[in-house]
């Protein structure tokens, strides 16, 4: 590690510039909810594909309606039941009518739909409710209808093409696709699309102190937490996320399963191990890793004018260069980072226009200046009240405290320059959602 002391931006600029977009692959729809589209979607067919009712009723002619009234209804002769689905359909002739259900095609002849409430629904009575099922009741299907009211015509029809149509464009390349986006790709019979995939990132943590949950402690070990944290974050951020557990303190095994990792890996984050203890073993398995042959190959320890999350590490390993990031251990340190440099990293893998979290100005509210290191970007827990546009402090500063950091919704960000942020002034603050 250089004596140069880096700072936040200018370490998030290396990581961006060094970090491309996923190349594009082909994924069923539902592998591709929130992936960016990298192709314009043009429709094939109209939507709807055929005229159809938009409500369950009669299908009729316009004129042997005109004028109906309860008091003198028209008098139709049912000529059968069209379904939704039906292929075979029934033509409607003079004083007939067709009965016919929600999203079932216009059956020839017809122009227009009467709903069922607007007729004795063929039970010679008042006006109808609803239908009788088919099963239950199969004459509804023939013998007469009382048509109640007129209809004009295209009454209650969708129309072929009123949705889209042949050759419009249903989706812009670079679209996200959500939930209504998969809807509609699936509704024009798209199975498969072109998009960036999520990157896979492998989660590994570091150290010989760390038991996994629901184990038991001996004196000194603690829970590994953050790989559980960093692979959640990775997910919540678009990524397929793969945890190893916790890797002993020692170089060779830790090179080791990083090289077995590899092959699953679009990006690899570690924890732990990049600060200037003796078993700090991720810097010393990853310093002298850059194939010599390769410029840009190898990782780059740095200090940066950040609290927490000081010692940070950024390189690229493997034969296919995958980009890694090594995060410190400390467990706010590690998620901290995360949120500042490995979401932007997985969003910018993603193909995403928009990386970063989004940014407020608020007050801050505390009942003290809150201290802050000189010449160091601090991000400090907080909660964030969006209706009265403040933000108060959750916790102290220290990079231990887990607890505090699971009640906080947001990072308050003290500048470089500033050393005591008093009550009530303006403050950056990193809403994570
Ligand atoms: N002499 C110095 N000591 C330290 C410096 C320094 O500049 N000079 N920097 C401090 C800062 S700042 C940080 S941050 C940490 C970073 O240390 P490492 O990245 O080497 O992390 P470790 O030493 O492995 O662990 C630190 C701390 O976090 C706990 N930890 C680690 N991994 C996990 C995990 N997966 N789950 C939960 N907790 C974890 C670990 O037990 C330690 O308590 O270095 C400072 N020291
Ligand atoms: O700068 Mo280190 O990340 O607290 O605590």
């Amino acid at each position: 590690m250089s004596n140069t002391i880096w700072s936040v931006d200018e370490h998030l600029d290396d990581i961006l510039a060094a970090v491309r977009p996923l190349e594009p692959i082909d994924l069923q729809l539902p592998d591709a909810q929130g992936c960016v589209l990298v192709e314009d979607v043009t429709v094939a067919m109209a939507l709807p594909p055929f005229d159809n009712s938009s409500m369950d009723g009669y299908a009729v002619r316009v004129a042997d309606v005109a004028g109906a009234s309860e008091e003198f209804p028209a008098v139709l002769t049912v000529i059968g039941d069209v379904a939704a689905g039906s292929d075979a359909l029934p033509t409607v002739g003079p004083g007939q009518a067709a009965r016919i259900m929600t999203g079932a095609p216009l059956p020839p002849g017809a122009e227009a739909v009467v709903p069922v409430e607007w007729t004795d629904g063929g039970a010679g009575q008042g006006a109808a409710t609803t239908m009788r099922p088919a099963g239950d009741a199969p004459e509804g299907a023939s013998g007469q209808v009382r048509v109640h009211r007129a209809a004009d015509a295209r009454a209650h029809v969708r129309a072929r093409g009123s949705d889209v149509q042949v050759g419009d464009l249903a989706l812009r390349a670079g679209t996200v696709l959500g939930p209504p986006q998969i809807g509609l790709l699936a509704a024009i019979g798209r199975g498969t699309v072109k998009v960036r995939p999520r990157p896979r990132v492998v989660v590994l943590s570091t150290g010989s102190e760390l038991i996994q949950p629901g184990e038991e402690l001996r004196e000194g070990q603690i829970y590994d937490s953050n790989s559980f944290a960093l692979a959640a974050a990775a997910r919540d951020a678009g990524a397929i996320a793969y945890r190893v557990g916790a890797v002993t303190d020692d170089a060779a095994v830790l090179r080791d399963t990083i090289e077995d990792q590899l092959i699953r890996a679009d990006l690899l984050v570690t924890t732990g191990g990049v600060s200037v203890g003796a078993y700090d073993v991720v810097k010393e398995a990853l310093s002298f890793s850059g194939d010599q042959d390769q410029p840009g190959s190898g990782v780059d320890f740095r200090k940066l004018k950040m609290q927490p999350g000081k010692p940070q590490g950024f390189g690229s390993i493997g034969p296919d260069h995958t980009p890694l990031l090594a995060l410190p251990g400390n467990p706010v340190s590690s998620y901290v980072s995360f949120e500042l440099f490995v979401r932007p990293a997985i969003r910018t893998l993603m193909g995403l226009d928009d990386v970063h979290r989004p940014t407020v100005r608020a007050v801050l509210k505390s009942g003290k200046a809150l201290s802050s290191p000189a010449d160091r970007r601090q991000f400090l827990r907080g909660r964030h009240d969006a209706d009265a546009g403040t933000v108060s402090p959750v916790g102290g500063a220290g990079s231990h405290l887990i607890a505090a950091l699971a009640l906080a919704d947001c990072l308050i960000v003290i500048p470089e320059e500033t050393t005591s942020a008093e009550p009530d002034s303006e403050v950056d603050v990193i809403l994570l959602g």
